[in-house]
């Protein structure tokens, strides 16, 4: 029996699309039929009812019964296979079935045969869940989901949520989109997702992580060399895992002087916003800056430096005081409390006409994002870092449509701006000019509070001072941001943490 592995930590590093997860099905079911094997797939079916069967058994141990639902594609025949295993076990099965299954494909034709000689009596779905039992398998929808849920299926999802059993998902959550991590119309809330073949996109963002609960990956013992025929559609990324990949920073060499790791400059800070940009000058410092400046509003000079008396600040009252200020620096990081007043505007206009590396978050994405600013970034190494408000702005669309595909959004930002961009949230996306995308799966709803996307300017902003690319700085600064803050939360719980809590997290992650 294959063994599929758990935790968001142990997943491969390679996501795929729903498309691409079909591609590689055809692929394996070719080299199982050439192997001698069947010609329909069921062989794959088995090995996932097999590998989702083993997790149930691991989870829940002493559960003598199951009740399962099966829809009328494949990952229906998946259920199927699963209950004819779970007869065979001594459980007692409880199976529903929703949609015609008089057209079953070949491969959940026999699985239901298979099921029924097991003993298992399958009834159709009529809008009333009678099971007594611990463990519903959702085996509705898988990734064939091609519109929103509703009717029968809406019902039963609704039965399934309202019932006290957990839930054990067939390869994806039955309404949450493989490819957008979005609910289609409603979805299952599972306890574990036992999904195969790859890991599919949509399960590490947006709602995705929600939904699913725990993520299992069963490979199904496909060849590895299958993978190398078509690329991922994006990258999985962790603290974990660059570092495992052993793309950590260099030790410094002793003979090392400040000059070496680059100067920053932070810009922004308007009345009323001091605290941004003391954040985001705090963090730069912590991620290993040589030096750091920072132009802002004259009444957040002495606050920041009471805080911060490693900086050099200086008060940008006029705005025009900035642009001898910006030829000093090797890297500026603006929009941290930017405001979008005149004086805003007046800054961001001298960064913007400045070719040093650019960290551009908050309002001087806003401002970008209002008519004259558009800039191409393609001569200057930038990163900018929208949430799904400022992603939204600078796309001109709402904020629904950004999240409904956060892929896409973040592919379309950079090749727009032609400059890596991280469209921030539950899985944060990093995405390059040239189509490559990565998912970072650390970071926790903790970070849903004020200040926390300044720390993140600061954290980019240092390690580009320190000769990262912005792709690089961008994988990297997500990463030691995220797991920052899951360090932080850890000690004291998600609630009620705050951006400052990260920094002693950023240096020891940063070490
Ligand atoms: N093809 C293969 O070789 C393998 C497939 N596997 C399973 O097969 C699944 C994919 O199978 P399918 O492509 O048949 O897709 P699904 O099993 O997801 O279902 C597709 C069916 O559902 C209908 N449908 C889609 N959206 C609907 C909605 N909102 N409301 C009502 N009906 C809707 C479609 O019209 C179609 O009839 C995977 O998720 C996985 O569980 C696994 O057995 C592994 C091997
Ligand atoms: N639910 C969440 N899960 C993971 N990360 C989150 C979550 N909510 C927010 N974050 C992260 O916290 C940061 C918040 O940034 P942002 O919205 O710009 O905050 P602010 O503007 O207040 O500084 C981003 O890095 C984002 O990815
Ligand atoms: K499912």
């Amino acid at each position: 029996m294959n063994r599929p592995y758990s935790a968001k930590d142990h997943l491969p590093g390679e996501l795929y699309s729903a498309a691409q997860v079909r591609e590689l099905d055809t692929l394996a079911i070719t080299q199982i039929q050439d192997d001698g094997g069947d010609t329909c797939g069921f062989e794959l079916m088995c090995r996932a009812a097999e590998a989702a069967f083993a997790c149930l058994l691991e989870r829940w141990p002493e559960e003598g019964s199951v009740c399962v639902f099966a829809g009328p594609g494949n990952n229906g025949g998946d259920a199927y296979v699963l209950a004819a295993l779970a007869c065979h076990h001594g459980l007692d099965v409880v199976f529903y079935t929703l949609g015609d299954h008089s057209g079953l494909s070949a491969a959940a034709s026999r699985a239901r045969e298979m099921a029924l000689e097991a003993g298992v009596e399958p009834q159709v779905f009529r809008g009333e869940l009678v099971y007594e039992g611990q463990v519903i398998v959702d085996g509705l929808l898988g990734t064939g989901l091609n519109k929103a849920v509703q009717g029968d299926y809406a019902s039963a999802i609704a039965a399934m949520n309202a019932h006290f059993a957990d839930v054990l998902a067939l390869d994806l959550p039955s309404g949450l989109s493989a490819d957008t991590g979005c609910i289609l119309g409603c979805a299952v809330q599972a306890s574990l997702t036992v999904t195969f073949i790859g890991v599919k996109q949509g399960l590490l963002t947006a709602d995705g992580p929600d939904i699913c609960g725990e993520v299992a990956f069963a490979s199904l013992s496909v060849d590895p060399l299958l993978f190398h025929q078509l690329s991922a559609s994006c990258e999985r990324i962790s603290w974990d895992r660059l570092e495992r990949l052993n793309q950590r920073l260099n030790p410094r060499r002793g003979n090392s002087h400040k000059g070496e790791f680059g100067h920053v400059m932070v810009v922004g800070g308007d009345h009323g916003m001091g605290g941004a940009v003391a954040m985001a000058v705090e963090a730069a410092g912590r991620c290993g800056a040589g030096l750091i400046r920072c132009a802002t509003r004259t009444e957040h000079v002495a606050p920041i430096l009471v805080r911060r008396p490693e900086a050099m600040v200086r008060a940008v009252e006029s705005g025009l005081e900035l642009q001898p200020l910006l030829a000093h620096s090797h890297v500026i990081a603006c929009g941290p409390g930017l405001g979008q007043s005149s004086w805003s505007e007046l800054l961001l206009q001298q960064v913007l006409n400045a070719s040093t590396p650019l960290v551009l978050d908050a309002d001087g994405l806003n401002l970008l994002a209002s008519p004259g600013w558009r800039r191409d970034f393609s001569e200057r190494p930038v990163i900018m870092t929208p949430h799904p408000g400022e992603a939204a702005r600078l796309l001109g669309c709402d904020i629904a449509s950004v999240q409904a595909d956060r892929f896409n959004s973040a592919r379309q930002l950079a090749a727009q701006y032609q400059a890596v961009v991280v469209l921030k949230g539950q899985g944060s996306l990093i995405a390059a000019p040239d189509g490559r995308l990565a998912l970072c799966t650390d970071g926790n709803p903790g970070m849903a509070c004020g200040g926390m996307g300044d720390v993140l300017t600061g954290v980019l902003a240092a390690l580009l001072a320190q000769g990262l690319s912005p792709w690089q700085a961008a994988r990297y600064g997500v990463c030691v941001h995220s797991g920052a803050a899951d360090l932080a939360a850890r000690e004291q719980g998600q609630r009620g943490l705050l951006a400052t809590d990260l920094m002693p997290y950023l240096w020891e992650l940063m070490n």
